[in-house]
């Protein structure tokens, strides 16, 4: 039995954190059994509340230096590697969320690290190269429609760096004339995406990981893969 009360952070040092919330609070619709409460961590103590967490976009190396400056850098680590709680990178999230990252400043940046991925960081160039593009993610369940991925300043996981298969890799964007890009993936409780489902209205993503949530926790949670399903409550496949 899932939780009847279950708490949702969006770290909130700076990035689209409004838009996360305003979805999350539609996906949540879908689980009429579950009460959500959802809230804006800026603090080791908001985050000890959180069964679970979204880093938004933004820029990893701010949301770094501020993470850092509040004392939240250690208790993420906490949080996402040592409790296993269910956690969502979207663009800066993932780099966040990456062991490793790429085209960084000089000297480095601090990551809170769970997926064993590379990324590369402003894969497609500057804000004006921004774009769409539709995308299949068949986690989303059989039959879905395309997602229309909105792309900005965006990272892509240019290496998984896991030898032993941990790493799902859950969706790809291919540019004219260029290789595809992984632009999705999950490593246990550890999941991260490129673009940003939270600005397009488009629910269904945060539906599934409301839904994968809900899942882990119910299943005493703590170490639990991700479930890959329809996102409203239908078990899938666990990874
Ligand atoms: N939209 C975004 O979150 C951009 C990410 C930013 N380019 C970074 O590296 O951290």
């Amino acid at each position: 039995m899932p939780p009847s009360t279950i708490t949702v952070g969006v770290l909130a040092l700076q990035g689209g954190v409004v838009e996360h919330i305003a979805l999350l609070n539609r996906a949540s619709a879908s689980y009429p059994s579950v009460t959500f409460h959802f809230l804006e961590v800026r603090t080791p103590e908001q985050l000890s509340l959180c069964d679970a967490l979204i880093i938004p976009g933004g820029e990893s190396t701010t949301m770094a230096i501020v993470a850092r400056r509040l004392g939240l850098l250690e208790p993420l680590r906490e949080f996402v590697k040592i409790n296993n709680k269910p956690v969502w990178g979207t663009c800066a999230g993932l780099v966040m969320l990456a062991e490793e990252a790429s085209a960084t400043k000089q000297g480095g940046q601090e990551l809170i690290g769970g997926l064993d991925v590379r990324v590369l960081r402003n894969k497609f160039g500057t804000q004006v190269q921004s774009f769409v593009a539709d995308l299949n993610l068949d986690f989303l369940g059989e039959g879905e429609g395309p997602f229309r991925g909105v792309f900005i300043r965006a990272p892509v996981v240019e290496e998984v760096i896991d030898g032993n298969g941990r790493v799902k890799v859950l969706g790809t964007v291919k540019k004219p004339g260029e290789e595809e890009d992984i632009v999705a993936v999950k490593q246990g409780n550890v999941f991260g995406t490129s673009f940003h489902p939270e600005l397009t209205g488009d629910v269904r993503v945060h539906a599934w990981w409301l839904g994968n949530v809900v899942e882990a926790l119910g299943q005493g949670g703590e170490g639990k893969g991700l479930v890959v399903g329809k996102g409203k409550g239908d078990a899938g496949k666990v990874y």
